[in-house]
Order: C-alpha cells, then structure tokens, then sequence
C-alpha cells in the first residue's frame, strides 16, 4: 500500500470516524476543524470529546484548523461538513489544491436553497477534470469508530480515484464497495433521512411496526422514481446507498433524523427536539430541496411532502397521518416498478 496524505474536512463525528479510519489503515491523515479550541483538545487528548468522547482515536492522526495548508499538503482531499457548509468550504479548498488532487466526500445532502446535487456544485467549482466520488452507506459513525463491522460504497465516475478512495478507507471491519452512480448514491443518502424523519415519527406515535415497514417501502418507492426521473440508476437505490441507508436511519435510534422524527412524533416541537440532539440533522434543509426536485419533474412524493410539511410547522403528525392514510386507493405498481 502506498500511503495517502489525506486532508479529512469536517470534525463533527462522521469526519472523525473517516479520519480514524485512514488514519488506522496507514495514511498520514490530518482532520481538520474550523474551531481552534476543539482541535486543540483532539490533539490532547486524542479523542473527539464533543461527539464521541468516549472512544480513543489513532495515535497517528494529526489534527488542524488550518484550512489552506491541509488542503495544500493532502493528496486526497475528504469532505464531511454539513451539506450548508459544503460549497462555502469547498470555495475556500479550491484555490489550495495540489493539482492532480480528487476530492471525494461524505455529507449527504442538496446545495441549500437550489437542489443542486453535491457532485454539480463541486463539478462548478473544481471543473469536470477533477476526480470526484462520494463515500456513502449505512454507517452511523459511533460504530464505525468502534470498529463494528460496516459496508459502505464510493461512487463516481473516475474509477481509479473511486478506488484509490476505497483503498484508503477499506479495512478488516470497514468493507468499502465502488460504483460509478453519483447523482443515485446521492439522492439515496439524501431522501433517507427524510424518510426516517417519517419513520420516527410514526414510532414516536406508537403506530405499530406495520406501519413503519410501510412507510420504509413505500419510501424506497419515492426514491426510485425520483432517481428514475432525474436519471440515476435504480440499483444504486436498491443497494448500500438507497435501501441499506434507508433501513438503518428509519430503525436505527443512533440516526439523528430518526430521532427528530420519535421527538415530533412525541409531541415535542422542532425547536425541542434540535436542541435536545445537538448535532447536523440534515432532513431539516433537505426535506424543501426533495420538494423542489419533485415538483421541477412534476412527481408527487406523498410521504416526503408531508413531511416537509410537518417540519415547517404548517400540520401536525397527526394530520400528516390523516392525510397519508385517506390518499385514495390503487395498485402497488401502476406502471410497473416506478411507476407514478
Ligand atoms: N454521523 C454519522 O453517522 C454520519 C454522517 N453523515 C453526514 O456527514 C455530514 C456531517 O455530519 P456529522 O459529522 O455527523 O455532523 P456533526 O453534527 O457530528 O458535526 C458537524 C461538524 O461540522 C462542523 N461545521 C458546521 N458548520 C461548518 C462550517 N460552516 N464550516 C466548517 N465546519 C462546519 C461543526 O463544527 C461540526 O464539527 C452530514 O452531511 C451527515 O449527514 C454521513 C454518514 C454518517
Ligand atoms: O447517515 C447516517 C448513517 O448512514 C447518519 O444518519 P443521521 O444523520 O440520521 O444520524
């Protein structure tokens, strides 16, 4: 193996884990942060103390808060700030990256306010001869730090970046599958989290297991045909990055969106239940980006719609049921699998 100066953006607890993960595979990784205090204390201490406080990371991974030099010194450049922050950090990466130099990244979600693909506004910024690829799959970072057995997916459309990207992170505990499907990896590990925010809250209003396993799959409908209209590949949404993601978030209680979702389905206002979680929750922003996507291809998306609704404060849970459950009947696949 030859070993990767990795530039790991975003220290928030997916960030970590990822950088841990080069970091144990033998790259010389740097994690970088925009707070200065709380890299001070990573390099004391070793441990994210803010978000994963209890487990020890690498003895090799080195921490900074300077953006320019990370940037300019890492071979591969890994991006895992919160969608919001996304273009904003990747504007203040371009004009230090070392030629050559491909950027793959983590955060899961649209460009705020524009429904742009995350892969569109780094195309816009670092031109289309740049390597790109997104890491993404079922992976909640707790476990991954723990080292807990976890399968993942690096898509794009550079196959040897992909795979340098899979190398750098794959490991006995860490398997790391390829694919060259950008825009259906992103759009699965995006609607996800807006399903499991309907998932919770039906868990939070008690509302049997037989209506989550509903809502999971007429979820994954959604996704399939958003993805089909804006031309992903549908096996993309039927593996890691569409269905596996989508099974952990809406029935794993480690998913923040989920909890948000048990948190309104509670009872408890959105204000409440943010707080309470203190950490990204990216339903919130992505739940108007789905709503703008479907209706640029005119698809209705009921369950995300409603969603949507619910966060924005304009129906309650219980209506949200109401109207979900009168929404008139018809077959399972009116034309065929992605049908309307
Ligand atoms: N935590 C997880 O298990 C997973 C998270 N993700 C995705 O990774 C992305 C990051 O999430 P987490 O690390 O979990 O969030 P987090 O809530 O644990 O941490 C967020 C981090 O982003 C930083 N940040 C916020 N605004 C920033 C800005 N403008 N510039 C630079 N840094 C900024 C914060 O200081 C903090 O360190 C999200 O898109 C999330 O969906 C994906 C897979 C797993
Ligand atoms: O993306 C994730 C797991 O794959 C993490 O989900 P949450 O952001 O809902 O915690």
């Amino acid at each position: 193996m030859n070993a990767l100066r990795v530039g790991v953006f975003g220290a928030g607890s997916w960030g970590t884990a990822l950088a841990a993960q080069a970091a144990r595979n033998g790259h010389v990784t740097t994690l970088w942060g925009r707070d200065a205090e709380q890299i001070r204390t990573m390099r004391d201490t070793h441990r994210n103390t803010r978000y994963l406080p209890d487990l020890e990371l690498p003895a090799n991974l080195q921490f900074s808060d300077q953006l320019e030099e990370v940037t300019a010194n890492s071979d591969l450049l890994l991006a895992v700030v919160p969608s919001h922050a996304f273009p904003s950090v990747l504007a203040e990466m371009t004009p230090h990256r070392r030629p050559g130099a491909g950027l793959a990244w983590a955060t899961k979600g649209f460009e705020l306010g524009s429904g742009r693909f995350l892969h569109e506004v780094a195309e816009a910024l670092l031109g289309h001869d740049t390597p790109l690829a997104v890491v993404t799959g079922p992976s909640f970072a707790r476990e991954v730090t723990q080292g807990l057995p976890t399968a993942v997916t690096v898509h794009g459309e550079h196959a040897a970046f992909s795979q340098s990207v899979a190398d750098a992170l794959h490991g006995p505990t860490f398997r790391v599958y390829t694919g060259s499907d950008m825009l259906g990896a992103e759009l699965g590990g995006a609607m996800k989290n807006v399903l499991a925010v309907a998932t919770g809250i039906a868990d939070g209003m008690e509302l049997g297991l037989n209506a989550r396993a509903g809502l999971i799959t007429r979820g994954l409908n959604e996704m399939l045909r958003l993805n089909q209209a804006l031309g992903g590949r549908a096996e993309t949404l039927m593996g890691l990055a569409g269905l596996g993601d989508l099974v952990l978030t809406c029935t794993g209680d480690l998913s923040r969106n989920r909890r948000l979702g048990l948190a309104l389905g509670k009872g408890k206002s959105i204000e409440q239940a943010v707080a309470a979680i203190g950490q990204v929750v990216e339903s919130i922003q992505t739940a108007d980006e789905v709503a703008r996507l479907a209706a640029r291809h005119e698809l209705e998306l009921p369950i995300c719609a409603l969603v949507a609704r619910v966060l924005h404060g304009e129906i309650t849970p219980q209506e949200g049921l109401k109207l979900l459950l009168s929404r008139e009947q018809k077959p399972e696949y009116p034309a065929g699998l992605f049908g309307a």
